[in-house]
């Protein structure tokens, strides 16, 4: 183990803000959330509930004028949101990798395949050219591309959306980053890249002891490759633990409605579960209350704390707001009902 491991990725009641006709919204709220190295967070919840808007907020990615972000990141011993952007620019690419969804638009165009990784090496090692195509090679070697040579010569549009994104992977691990963060990268690909890329992501964690924050809305990638899993509604953390945690004993009725509405491998069965509602949107967010009450209104008010937390359950799993505990879904009370 190293001995950093206290000290890798610690976010405190970090809270991001963007700025909308002069006010200022949460999109995410109070998040606390510890990566380790050698594991991979996944980060889970449907469209606009924060999770990428978490990411960027790790990366650095925000402009200061039209967002307002408190709270810590703790990386390795160091405030991140301190960081200006001299000193965020040698973290990021170097320490801190990160690999986007749409590999085509994350490569430029014009540019040779060598071209855009070597760039990493130009801006944070003393390579020299001959080296740097050594490591070219290697990296495409790592990330499973069949012919390094033919593809490092090649452009963006000559390759296939799995090429692309194997070599967004190479780009984004060239300087062995310690933390990887990883927005819905398998999203775009179809089923076999998919598994793919996942096996090849977690190989690279393994190799580099890296800590991989895993963004995605796809439950079934979770299952097969988390560690553990944040899920996340609204700009807040609702449920936290391990991955076994998560889907063998999902507490929160957020989680639960999720994994209700996730299509099983294998099943006939199209009729699957849809949860009422939306996510809403950072003007309409409630800001008392369990922000997922709305959308399970069969849930009695009083059931739901007033201003719910997160409550320890042992072992690191977490879970917000005691509504849990009588939590039903209508078809299951139902039945109870019946068989009474
Ligand atoms: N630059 C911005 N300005 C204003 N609102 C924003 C901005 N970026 C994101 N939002 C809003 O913040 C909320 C969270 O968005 P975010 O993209 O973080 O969610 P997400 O869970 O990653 O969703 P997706 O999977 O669609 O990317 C959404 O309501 C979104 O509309």
């Amino acid at each position: 183990m190293n001995e950093n491991q206290d000290h890798f990725l610690d976010v405190r009641d970090v809270s991001t803000a963007f700025k909308i006709n002069g006010e200022f919204y949460n999109a995410v709220t109070d998040v606390n959330l510890e990566v380790k190295r050698d594991e991979i967070m996944a980060i889970v919840g449907e469209s606009g509930c924060g999770k990428s808007t978490l990411a960027t907020t790790i990366m650095g990615l925000h402009d200061p004028q039209q967002t307002k972000i408190s709270g810590e990141i703790d990386f390795e011993g160091q405030d991140l949101l301190k960081f200006d952007e001299n000193k965020y620019n040698k973290v990021r690419g170097n320490k801190i990798g990160m690999i986007f969804q749409d590999p085509m638009s994350a490569l430029d165009p014009l540019k040779r395949v060598e071209e855009q990784i070597g760039e990493v090496l130009v801006y944070h090692t003393d390579m020299n050219a001959s080296q740097r195509h050594d490591r070219v090679i290697e990296l495409l070697n790592q990330v499973g591309i069949v012919d390094p040579e033919l593809t490092a010569k090649q452009f963006p549009h000559q390759l296939s959306g799995g090429m692309r994104q194997r070599v967004i992977i190479a780009i984004a691990i060239a300087c062995k980053p310690e933390l990887i963060i990883a927005d819905e990268p398998t999203t775009a690909l179809d089923v076999t890249i998919q598994a793919q890329i996942l096996d090849l992501l977690r190989d690279i964690q393994k190799e580099n002891h890296a800590g991989i924050i895993l963004i995605t809305h796809d439950l079934g990638v979770v299952a097969e490759t988390a560690d553990r899993v944040a899920v996340m509604y609204a700009g807040q953390i609702v449920e936290i633990g391990t991955t076994e945690q998560i889907f063998n004993h999902p507490k929160h009725p957020y989680t639960r409605s999720l994994l209700r509405a996730m299509p099983q491998r294998g099943s006939e069965d199209d009729d699957l579960y849809v949860i009422q509602g939306m996510v809403p949107s950072l003007q309409r967010m409630p800001q008392d209350g369990d922000r997922f009450a709305p959308r399970i209104p069969w849930v009695k008010p009083e059931e739901h704390e007033a201003h719910p937390v997160l409550h320890d359950l042992g072992d690191g799993h977490e879970v917000r707001c005691t509504c849990y505990k009588h939590f039903e879904f209508p078809d299951e009370e139902r039945a109870a009902n019946e068989s009474n």
